[in-house]
């Protein structure tokens, strides 16, 4: 590794210092007998200049260098208040690790085509920042995750059965049986609380949702909790004080970062404190209705419907207490309301809705049992699971959380798309 600084150290205190630099051609301009140009690394920026003055093979060199050039180069320091950063590099040293002819991506470039080289687009300054505010909030979800006793465990991700609906499962051959795509880590974290009791994991979670809105990826990162004797109440709790570490702490390491993309509008993630708002299904529906949308109770919220009701909110909050039949087999039945289950979901303001799902679990075998004969399932492929039940059963509760769409909310992104690396989604499987 060569013995380099970073752009970010480019600072007017290290006015006359000798620096050496790494990385690639960000922007170039010739002005008279000298070429600025714009250096981009992993931490951002930093002008610098070649001049015919003060090293003329330097400055040839540099005239012929592309966009996306890779290159070291070696000058000193110069506090300049006109630069980008507020100093540069005056260089006298150019070495030309790859020269770039053309560089296939250009400012009128269309999303698509974006999407198309998303290889090559990686490396932009603005897509690098969200791959860093997401990095910062896992970074504080293993913080407070530690702290507060969970242990992490990797389950598989190759299954025999569906968690959320048997319609959206990828299918793939195994060997002379078949298996599918995990949907959520959920029921193998249940598994492992009998012995760990605070579970979590952060897994690839595959959906074969062929609804195309700004907020579904047919692979999502999916972090999910799972804990012993915790009621729905507890864990909501535990979902509150996780997320609001979570943006805290990446409020305080990425602030610039984060006002890049959202400026000064960030009153909904300094409101990101517990305890969050609560309110039941019901009265979601009678919010829905006063505001003229056409819902009757029982019937799910979809993305518009929770658009709708984000707009009286101005931090994330919870409704809870969905109808038994919208919502998956395995949530326990209300005991004060057989029509309704313990479940609740975290939805993000500004129009961004769920980032969390979650439920308290049917903890009897035999209403599990009943639960999975409803839903048109059969009870022997999830044998192992009602095992669970047989076996010391305890009451537990859960949730899974959308990691890309709580970076699309956090950064106020029109898709979840952009909120990881390769998007993958019904029309795109390359690159
Ligand atoms: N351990 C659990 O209790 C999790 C539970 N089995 C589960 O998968 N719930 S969920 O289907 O609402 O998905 C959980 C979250 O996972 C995210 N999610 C769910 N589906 C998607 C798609 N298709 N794309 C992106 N993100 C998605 C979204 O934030 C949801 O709130
Ligand atoms: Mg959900």
């Amino acid at each position: 590794m060569i013995d380099k600084i970073y752009c970010a150290d480019v600072r007017p205190e290290l006015e006359g210092k000798r620096v050496k630099l790494a990385g690639w051609v960000y922007r170039k301009r010739e002005v008279g007998k000298k070429v600025f140009i714009v250096l981009r690394d992993s931490s951002g920026i930093v002008q610098v200049v070649f001049s015919k003055d003060l090293s003329e093979e330097a400055y040839r060199e540099a005239k012929k260098l592309g966009i996306e050039s890779s290159v070291i180069i070696e000058g000193t320091v110069k506090a300049d208040p006109r630069a980008p950063t507020g100093a540069e590099v005056q260089a006298d040293k150019l070495e030309v690790i790859q020269n770039v002819e053309f560089f296939p991506i250009t400012k009128d470039a269309s999303q698509e085509f974006l999407l198309d080289v998303r290889h090559l687009h990686l490396r932009s300054p603005k897509v690098a920042v969200i791959m860093k505010v997401k990095a910062t909030l896992m970074q504080a979800a293993r913080e407070w995750l530690l702290q507060d006793g969970w242990y992490e465990v990797f389950p598989p991700i190759l299954v025999t059965g569906a968690v959320e609906g048997g319609a959206t499962l990828f299918k793939l051959k195994y060997f002379d049986k078949t298996a599918y795509l995990s949907q959520s880590a959920q029921l193998y974290l249940e598994a492992a609380i009998f012995g760990l009791e605070k579970v979590w994991s952060l897994t690839p979670s595959f959906r074969a949702e062929k609804s195309r809105t700004r907020r579904h990826l047919t692979e999502f990162w999916h972090l999910e909790l799972e804990a012993a004797w915790m009621d729905l109440w507890d864990i909501m709790k535990v979902e509150e004080e996780l997320v609001s570490y979570m943006v805290q702490r990446t409020l305080e390491l990425r602030r610039s970062e984060i006002e890049l993309y959202r400026k000064d509008d960030i009153k909904t993630l300094k409101n990101t404190v517990p305890p969050f708002p609560r309110i039941s299904y019901d009265e979601a529906i009678e919010v829905l209705q006063s505001k003229g949308v056409n819902i009757e109770w029982g019937d799910d919220m979809g993305a518009d419907e929770e658009r709708v009701l984000t707009e009286e909110f101005e931090s994330p909050f919870f409704v809870y207490g969905y109808p038994k039949h919208i919502k998956a087999f395995y949530m326990k039945e209300d005991p004060s309301d057989p029509r309704k289950v313990l479940a609740a979901d975290m939805l993000a303001p500004e129009g961004y809705g769920e980032i969390i799902g979650g439920s308290q679990r049917e903890d009897d075998y035999d209403k599990l049992v009943q639960r999975i004969l409803e839903e048109g399932m059969k009870p022997e492929d999830y044998q192992w699971y009602l095992d669970l039940r047989k076996y010391g059963s305890v009451p537990h509760s859960g949730f899974g959380l959308g990691l890309e769409r709580l970076v699309a909310w956090v950064l106020k992104l029109d898709h979840v798309r952009w909120a990881t690396l390769f998007p993958r989604t019904p029309s795109r499987l390359y690159p």
